[in-house]
């Protein structure tokens, strides 16, 4: 039998896909022959001939870059069981929601994709989850109180019965296990207590979303009163900490809303994906970032396994920059009339452009390397872990001075601390990083421990509230000026398609990345009902990029 040890985290299987492939080549042979006939016998016909042929001509190129996308399709078969004999520590992961609206995104659907993140099979204490609210609003930020109350019941309840969902509106609308005689008494009472408990939560929300104030605006919530929506400064509120830094315990709850004001541009959901990379930055700084859409829950619980097992498996870290999962809906209706569950884009165009070089990123239901959203590109990347990583004290190029004062203060640790912090920021001010990245000291620093791959570190150990400060000084509207945010740095502006800008950018560095395809299907959204909500983020989808083709 195999060392496990040995064994990889991860398969890359090219799909059969022969009669595709015959069926598409038929297609562009009877198209290369209408446009051989076409010019054949052009000068028997006029100019609509010629524009009958250009048009044909235009066709089949698009048929051409079709055919190209679907050829070698892949999918990737992950193995989380090896990753504990494989890897003997995993890295943390910072897990970002955002939502805008409570109006149009229901806090209780937010609260769903919350609680199934906090819910995830993965070490609690190696898990942050920061909760971007554009809306300014109470209720979300009470419907999200509530939600941890609630979760640090759930979150167990998960874990001792390995529920396979854990949204829970989406267990309880399909699991009904009083009357069946599969199941525990023990499993049934406490079934029937979550059960209680979750609808309790909904009531609350409910009740709260009626109101025009969820609750008093008073002690934690004084700040949202007298606010606008388009005008307020930054609110961060830590929800919950894993201060024990418990491997089962609930990860870490953050509530963010940027600081707004009229004349600031916000930048839409780019916007407040570089404020939540700054905060986590500041806050935890884990080395992989998750993003979702306040909609869509995770559906595999453990999907950070899945994807650990691509990013840690993977024999050349440029192939993946991130991991992307396809956006599937749940309950969507019958045969899918309105295409809302982009089947060819999912099933057989992700999977094709994984198979050249890399999948695209869709804009929720992605992990992505910090790093590589900091801008670097994979070569840099290199270069940086070399450079940087030395300046932990192997190697590190300290000048005269620096040694003479290395070996004066070398019994003191203090000292010693304070002056390898002196180095590392040195280091960084003079490459001009922090022209990139803002004049936050806490941030440069942290993207300092980024570029290093992780040799230096702060400890930052459960005490989320301490950079509070930090925080808000990275969230607010100017921050962003006159640095690289949303040109060469994290989510790029310009578009109301961002993900495609994103991710373009990223391969155009010359990263890779992977399409990761689980069974169950990772994550699940709300599929729109009618042929127009469809249409809306087609339209989007298809025109955000080209307006702005220079970005
Ligand atoms: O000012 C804003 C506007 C939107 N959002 C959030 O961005 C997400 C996506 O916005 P939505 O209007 O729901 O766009 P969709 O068309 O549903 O989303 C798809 O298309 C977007 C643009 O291409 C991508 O960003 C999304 O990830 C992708 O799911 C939602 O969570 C919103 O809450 C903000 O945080 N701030
Ligand atoms: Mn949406």
């Amino acid at each position: 039998m195999a060392n496990p040890s040995s064994l990889p985290l991860h398969e890359r299987i090219t799909r059969k896909n022969t009669i595709q492939r015959a069926f598409d080549l038929i297609l562009l042979f009877l198209l290369f022959s209408l446009l051989v006939y076409r010019i054949a016998s052009l000068n028997n016909h006029g100019f609509t001939w010629l524009l009958a042929f250009m048009c044909e001509s235009w066709f089949t190129f698009l048929w051409l870059l079709t055919i190209s996308t679907k050829w070698n399709q892949v999918e990737y078969k992950t193995y989380p069981d090896r990753l504990s004999q494989r890897v003997p520590e995993l890295p943390p992961v910072d897990m970002f929601v955002t939502t805008a609206d409570p109006m149009l995104e229901p806090p209780i659907i937010t609260v769903n994709t919350v609680i199934s993140l906090l819910a995830v099979d993965y070490p609690a204490n190696k898990l942050a989850c920061y909760v971007s609210d554009d809306g300014g609003s109470p209720l979300t930020f009470f419907s999200l109180v509530e939600a941890s109350k609630f979760a640090k019941l759930w979150v167990p309840f998960c874990k001792k019965y390995n529920i396979p969902t854990r949204a829970p509106f989406r267990y309880f609308s399909s699991e009904s296990v009083s009357s069946s005689k599969n199941y525990s008494s023990e499993f049934k009472q406490e079934w029937k207590r979550m059960k209680e408990e979750y609808d309790e939560l909904c009531r609350k929300i409910e009740e709260a979303v009626q109101k025009s104030k969820p609750c008093d605006l008073t002690g934690d919530f004084a700040v949202f009163s007298n606010i606008e929506r388009k005008n307020h400064p930054s609110i961060i509120k830590v929800i919950w900490e894993n201060k024990e830094g418990l491997f089962n315990g609930l990860p870490h709850l953050v509530y963010i809303s940027r600081e707004k004001r009229p004349k600031h541009p916000h930048h839409y959901k780019a916007g407040a994906m570089n404020a939540l990379t700054r905060i986590s930055g500041v806050m935890t700084n884990a080395p992989f970032m998750l993003n979702v859409d306040c909609d869509m829950f995770a559906n595999n619980p453990q999907i950070v396994f899945h994807s650990m097992c691509l990013f840690l498996g993977i024999e050349n870290e440029r192939d993946c920059a991130f991991v992307q999962s396809p956006q599937i809906f749940y309950d969507g209706l019958k045969d899918d009339p309105f295409g809302n569950q982009y089947f060819v884009l999912q099933e057989t165009m992700s999977r094709g452009m994984a198979g050249i070089q890399a999948a695209m990123y869709q804009g929720t239901n992605c992990f992505h390397r910090r790093k590589v959203i900091y801008g670097l590109s994979p070569d840099e990347s290199e270069a940086k872990m070399r450079n940087l990583s030395s300046i932990n004290g192997t190697g590190i190029n300290y000048n005269f001075v620096t040694c003479f004062l290395l070996i004066l203060f070398s019994c003191c640790d203090l000292c010693l601390h304070v002056l390898h912090y002196f180095c590392l920021l040195g280091k960084f001010i003079e490459k001009g990083l922090d022209k990139n990245f803002g004049n936050s000291m806490d941030f440069t620093k942290s993207t300092a421990e980024t570029f290093s791959g992780w040799k230096v570190k702060t400890d930052r150990s459960n005490n989320l509230s301490s950079f509070l400060e930090a925080a808000r000084q990275v969230a607010a509207c100017e921050y962003e000026y006159s640095t690289s945010w949303g040109t060469k740095v994290g989510w790029i502006y310009g578009s109301t398609t961002e993900d495609i800008l994103t991710g373009m950018k990223i391969h155009a560095r010359g990263w890779g990345s992977v399409f990761c395809t689980p069974d169950p299907p990772a994550f699940q959204g709300c599929a729109p009902s009618s042929g127009l909500t469809t249409m809306n983020p087609n339209e989007e989808m298809v025109h955000g990029p080209s307006r702005n083709p220079f970005q």
